[in-house]
């Protein structure tokens, strides 16, 4: 397994460009299966859950290659509606091929989706929405097999607005007869991001990034050429090394209004943020200040996605800071692993109490999670002496080669992987 090796205390600084968005990049990839034809997909991020999406797809018979940032899926020669069980659990993102696969073949078999320890993660909503459609499940142990002749049209509503289940029911309901509705629905970039994508194939939704979404079912698809949209996540996670560091950086390829929570959190604390098109510039020159409150919600408010990196800033803020968070139940793992690093952090259920300390000591700790990932490797770059993250596959399964992005706002981090034995047993 890779580990991560950080010496500390040097501020960031210099310019880099933000990769593509994983959470966009999956699902539009998934519903590539909608369309018999060439789809050609830039600005797709080399992770691993990329390569895993990559690989279910060749599964059922596509044909798909990724070089550089592109992406190019021809799914004309797809043959199966099956996925395999142990790709299914390599990731959660596996359920996106749910609703592609029953509207282009009228049946799916798919398994429970595996992908970090955050939470429960259920997918009731997403197959709630698909029985809507009109879709016969069966479910045997962690097997789901979903039958349609051809989905119809529904006025859908979520109990919560979960990001996937939107998504999945968008894409089943492309190809459906009639009208879909789908209310209380996510409103995340990356829905407007998937709304984009079907319609440059000739689907007919609107309402994305609302709370209500209108899908026209329509005969068939056209394959198009298409750009995702910046990683709101990356170039979070990097702002937030920058003010924990106390570097000044240039983002460039980023979305600003995607940020307006992040953005607004980093000014509270005393971080200088300059916005100009899509050039964000992260400066800050002084200890960050605590923030009594920050709870994760979902878009527009407070990313979970984020609320890691954040506790590292807080954990060196001056002051006491409360972050509480309401998506999912497990995603307080990194306070363990920071209180090894000389955090003051109390969990108590949902809420983590934040004593700011002047500093946080390098030490061998253990990524949990992508995002407990993140966290680690800013607390890293922010402490004084070497620390060295374990688990690094957490960190890859969202950030393109991350040593190489801090690398060149000038972090001393480097990557360390196992020597082969060549198979020569000493
Ligand atoms: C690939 C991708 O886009 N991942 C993002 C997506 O995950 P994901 O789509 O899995 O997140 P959801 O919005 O669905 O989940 C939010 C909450 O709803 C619950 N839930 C969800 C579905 C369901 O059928 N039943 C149910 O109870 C979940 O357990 C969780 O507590 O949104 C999350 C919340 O912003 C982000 O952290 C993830 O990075
Ligand atoms: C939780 C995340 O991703 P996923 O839903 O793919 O597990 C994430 O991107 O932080």
């Amino acid at each position: 397994m890779d580990k991560l090796v950080i010496e500390g205390g040097k501020p960031l600084s210099g310019t880099i460009v933000i990769q593509g968005a994983k959470n966009a990049a999956l699902p539009i990839l998934a519903a590539s299966m909608l369309v018999e034809g060439k789809v050609t997909i830039d600005h797709v991020p080399k992770l691993l859950d990329i390569d895993v999406m990559l690989n279910i797809l060749r599964d059922l018979g596509c044909r798909a290659e990724h070089s550089n940032d592109t992406v190019m899926i021809d799914s004309s020669s797809a043959v199966s509606s099956h996925v395999p069980e142990e790709l299914m659990r390599s990731m959660r993102s596996s359920i996106f091929l749910m609703g592609p696969l029953i509207a282009r073949f009228g049946e799916v078999t798919i398994y429970q989706p595996g992908g970090c320890a955050i939470g429960e993660r259920k997918i009731d909503l997403h197959l709630r929405g698909l029985m809507s459609l009109g879709a016969q499940i069966e479910e045997k142990g962690s097997r789901i097999v979903c039958h349609a002749k051809r989905l119809k049209g529904a006025e859908i509503h979520l109990d919560f607005p979960s990001v996937g289940a939107t998504e999945n029911i968008m894409m089943a309901a492309v190809l459906a007869e009639g009208l879909t509705t789908i209310s209380n629905a996510a409103r995340e970039p990356e829905i407007q991001d998937l709304q984009r994508f079907l319609n440059t194939m000739g689907a007919k939704i609107i309402g994305a990034g609302t709370d209500t979404i209108t899908i026209e079912g329509v005969e068939k698809l056209t394959p198009c050429r298409y750009q995702v949209i910046p990683d709101r996540i990356v170039t979070g996670t990097v702002m937030v090394a920058a003010a924990a560091t106390r570097g000044q950086v240039t983002l460039q390829n980023t979305n600003p209004a995607h940020l307006t929570s992040l953005i607004h959190v980093l000014r509270r604390a005393g971080v200088q943020i300059a916005v100009d098109g899509d050039i964000i510039k992260v400066g800050c020159a002084n200890r960050p200040k605590a923030i009594e409150r920050i709870v994760t919600s979902p878009y527009p408010a407070f990313p979970t996605d984020l609320q890691s990196q954040v506790m590292v800033m807080l954990a060196l803020a001056d002051g006491v800071s409360v972050m509480k968070e309401t998506i999912f139940e497990g995603r307080f793992k990194h306070v363990e692993e920071l209180s090894r690093m000389g955090a003051d952090i109390r969990v108590d259920l949902n809420a983590a109490f934040i004593r700011g300390v002047p500093r946080l000591y390098g030490a061998t700790v253990e990524a949990t999670d992508l995002r407990a990932g993140a966290a680690l490797v800013i607390a890293g770059l922010a402490s004084q002496g070497r620390t060295v993250v374990e688990q690094v596959h957490h960190i890859d399964r969202g950030y393109d080669r991350i040593e190489t992005m801090l690398g060149r706002l000038g972090a001393r981090i480097s990557r360390q992987s196992p020597v082969p034995n060549n198979g020569i047993v000493p």
